[in-house]
């Protein structure tokens, strides 16, 4: 049978805390082989959603699917499917790089599992730190090894929050062209959060502007300013996050 063309379908999304309602009933897809980027301001609802899809967090309201999974009813056959990585999120700091990933690469299954690791090391630039422990490396290499972690189970959905915020420019931009591997290469792809416009407008292939909770524009980040009356990218999130009535205005 062949493979479904969306590896996450959400639909009605909704998760509320007393009275605060961090999402408000969104539905979105991830195609195969697609990056989208989840836009928004701080307390947008970006995290919360995530967690929700990682099955960390339960939704007020909604579903998920996986592939053609649905978490709420095939739970671990949904989260088989799954992996994440984000900096709020790192690795156990007294195992060095390769038990992290060996760890990791058990509790996910992963067949052929050394070689695996070998082949995760390389492509990350982490032979040299292989034997030394992952808290005392420096947070760009830590974010480098969760990439890694992340990749290892070659999930169908790469779920990164923030996957460059510690790294430098040049490493950035290494680590971009390797999650766009990953996506065009692969059988997978990838929700993308990010507060850098450069970025979301080089790596990803589309883009859901979210806000108090609610998706308020959808569509190609390349061209959605311009579609909006804006000059960048960065201009077009600065007025959805202020004034999100002024696009229905304009
Ligand atoms: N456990 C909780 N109890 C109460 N309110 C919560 C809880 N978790 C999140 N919230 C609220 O839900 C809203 C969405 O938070 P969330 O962390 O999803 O935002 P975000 O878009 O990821 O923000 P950031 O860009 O700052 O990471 C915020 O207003 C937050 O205060």
């Amino acid at each position: 049978m062949p493979s479904p063309s969306k590896v996450l379908s959400v639909q009605e999304l909704r998760k509320q805390y007393g009275a605060t309602v961090a999402v408000d009933g969104i539905s979105f897809d991830v195609g195969r082989n697609e990056i989208v980027g989840l836009l928004g301001p701080n307390g947008a609802g970006k995290t919360t959603t995530i967690n929700m899809v990682l099955g960390v967090l339960e939704p007020s309201s909604g579903s998920i699917r996986i592939e053609d999974v649905e978490l709420s009813r095939r739970r671990s056959q949904a989260l088989a499917r799954t992996n994440f990585a984000a900096v709020y999120a790192p690795l156990p700091g007294n195992l060095t790089v390769q038990q992290n990933l060996r760890v990791f690469g058990l509790i996910y299954g992963v067949k052929g599992l050394t070689q695996r690791i070998e082949e995760l090391l390389a492509q990350f630039d982490l032979v040299r730190f292989r034997h030394v422990k992952c808290g005392v490396l420096s947070s760009g290499e830590q974010t480098r090894v969760a990439l890694a972690k992340a990749m290892l189970n070659r999930p169908r959905l790469l779920l990164l929050d923030e996957p460059t915020a510690s790294l430098d420019p040049s490493t950035a931009r290494d680590i971009r062209a390797r999650i766009r591997e990953f996506a065009t290469q692969g059988e997978g792809g990838v929700l993308w959060t990010s507060h850098n416009m450069y970025e979301v407008e080089e790596v990803c292939d589309r883009v859901l502007f979210v806000s108090r909770g609610k998706i308020l524009l959808e569509g190609d980040p390349r061209r959605l300013p311009q579609q909006h009356g804006k000059a960048t990218l960065e201009e077009l999130f600065i007025t959805v996050a202020r004034e999100p009535l002024a696009l229905e205005q304009a």
